[in-house]
């Protein structure tokens, strides 16, 4: 029986703050109208001024995660977060193996928090390179991931191109092997997403919100763009609705929860919380 509504999978780390990684990504499927279904990779002790933690979880239990949701409920398409370890990177690879063939694939390669802390190490960099990229429906890296990368591409040969146009990084990221690039915008002036689908760049303009909050933007995009992928859109236009949806979650971000940077919204004003003074005032 087809499901009543998309099931999407998010295959990445815990944030105990509530603002990024699994956390942002259930907020934004939910925003999106889907089912979200979580296979965590990792657990971080984090807020928004940085990370005192990382406890990444077992390989053969991410695995188990990924096996159990996907022979009850099914996969109608996958993000991919915060892997840490190439450890993890294998379990993950191994774990899609678990998922139907064609179902679509966003990975978001994490690499550094918005607070500046490190995610990922050296080796996972490669694994993901060698192993997750080629069968990626669409990667989401920002700018700064985007050009590590990139660096990893000119030493395979992948290109030949300059690293600084936006432009030629999305090209040699797509020389990587994924379908589609989307290099997002939150770290450059005008905060355009590069869009690139192996034929034709499409720039994804948008307001820019500079006195919003970030943190969890990235999750939250990577998330919107798989919800809509299962949603039936096209890679192009799914990137167009999580650029739209990941910017208003900014603007609509809480500024002054933790002393870093704020936690994105993707809720918005949909969601005012009932207190008892709202409360007697309806009544
Ligand atoms: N200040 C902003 N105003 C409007 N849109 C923004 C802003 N910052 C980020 N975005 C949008 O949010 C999405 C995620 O982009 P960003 O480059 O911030 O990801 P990221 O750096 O991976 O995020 P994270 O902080 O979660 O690591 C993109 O669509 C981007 O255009
Ligand atoms: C768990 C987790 N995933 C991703 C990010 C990137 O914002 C983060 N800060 N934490």
């Amino acid at each position: 029986m087809p499901r009543p509504v998309p099931a999407v999978l998010s295959i990445a780390g815990s944030d105990s703050g509530g603002g990024a990684g699994i956390q942002a990504d259930l907020k934004a499927f939910a925003r999106c109208g889907v089912h979200g279904m979580t296979a965590i990779t990792a657990l971080t002790a984090q807020s928004t001024v940085g990370v005192t933690g990382i406890h990444p979880v077992p390989g053969e239990f991410i695995i188990e995660q990924v096996r159990t949701v996907a022979a009850d409920i099914g996969v109608d398409a996958v993000k991919i977060g915060m892997l840490g370890t190439a450890e993890t990177v294998r379990a993950v690879r191994e774990a899609l193996g678990h998922i139907e063939d064609g179902v679509p694939i966003v990975i978001d390669p994490v690499m550094v928090a918005e607070s500046g802390a490190v995610l990922l190490d050296d080796e996972a960099r490669a694994a993901i390179v060698r192993e997750l990229l080629p069968l990626a429906t669409v990667i989401t890296p920002n700018l700064p991931e985007a050009r590590v990368l990139a660096a990893g591409a000119e030493r395979a040969g992948a290109t030949e191109r300059g690293r600084d146009d936006v432009e030629d990084l999305a090209r040699a990221l797509h020389g990587l092997g994924p379908a589609n690039v989307v290099v997002t915008g939150g770290h450059r002036d005008e905060v355009t997403d590069v869009f690139f689908d192996g034929t034709s760049v499409t720039l994804l303009a948008g307001e820019r919100h500079p006195d919003g909050a970030a943190h969890g933007s990235g999750c939250t995009h990577s998330s919107a763009l798989a919800a809509h992928l299962a949603l039936g859109f096209s890679p192009q236009e799914a990137a167009r609705a999580a650029r739209r949806l990941a910017s208003e979650a900014v603007r609509d971000g809480h500024r002054s929860i933790g002393r870093g940077p704020g936690p994105v919204n993707v809720l918005g004003v949909a969601v005012r919380a009932v207190t008892p003074d709202r409360l007697a005032r309806q009544a």
